[in-house]
């Protein structure tokens, strides 16, 4: 598996990959001052990659504006990595490019888009929709039947009760109640959660 990225999240992927038993064939960053990851050197940047034949790849880049851009213009086959303790009803579907660390939970029936992050002992409970590029942090919970749109961030510790909507590219803040729809772009914090600006389109 070759992994682009080489930052704390990486180095996450690289010990779920390594419990699953999936051999690293490189890792690859854009900062050149960067020379190794966990033991494994850097290959080289992005261009580099680009010129080699991939089999597998996970880009392990957290931002999830930048993951999108690298991911529209990979040739390769994005992977999926799931830590062999989180819990994934069969009854879900997981998109490619997505990663899901350990303990986090998707209940059934939860539909999670490509290259998202289901980060550490988060849940996305029955009937979730989250389309791509979505990051939802350590201990967020989205309750039932919660709607998140493509390249929205779900803080760590956040909380979304069932039935919400929450648009694309926006912001929900580390511990916030999110009880009410929040529009696109929209940043929200606190309990209840409200907007306090809105982030600017890409
Ligand atoms: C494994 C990992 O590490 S995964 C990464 C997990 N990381 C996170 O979950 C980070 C989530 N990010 C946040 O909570 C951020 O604070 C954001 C995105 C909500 C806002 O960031 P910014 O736009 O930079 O806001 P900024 O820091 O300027 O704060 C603006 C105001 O909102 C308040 N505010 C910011 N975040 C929060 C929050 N989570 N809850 C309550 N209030 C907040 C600030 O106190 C400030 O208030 P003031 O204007 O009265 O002083």
């Amino acid at each position: 598996m070759h992994i682009i990225g080489a930052s704390g999240h990486a180095k996450v992927i690289v010990d779920i990959l390594l419990e699953l038993g999936v051999e690293i064939s490189g890792i690859w960053d854009e900062n050149s001052r960067i020379e190794a990851l966990m033991g494994y050197p850097i290959k080289g940047n992005f261009e580099a990659f680009k010129k080699i034949q991939v089999e597998n790849v996970i880009i392990a880049i957290g931002n999830n504006t930048i993951r999108k851009r690298i991911s529209l213009e990979l040739a390769g086959n994005s992977s999926v990595a799931i830590h062999p303790k989180a819990v994934i009803s069969r009854f879900s579907s997981v998109g490619v490019g997505t990663v899901i660390m350990a303990n986090a939970t998707v209940n059934v029936s939860a539909l999670i888009g490509k290259h998202s992050i289901i980060n550490t002992n988060s849940s996305v409970d029955h009937d979730c929709i989250l389309e791509d590029y979505v990051h939802i942090s350590p201990q967020a919970g989205l309750a039932g039947n919660v709607f998140v749109g493509e390249g929205t961030h779900i803080g760590i510790g956040a909380s979304v009760i069932q039935g919400v909507k929450i648009g694309k590219w926006a912001n929900v803040g580390a511990g916030a109640v999110v009880i009410r729809d929040v529009p696109d772009y929209a940043v929200v914090v606190g309990n209840p959660g409200k907007v306090i600006r809105y982030n600017t389109p890409a």
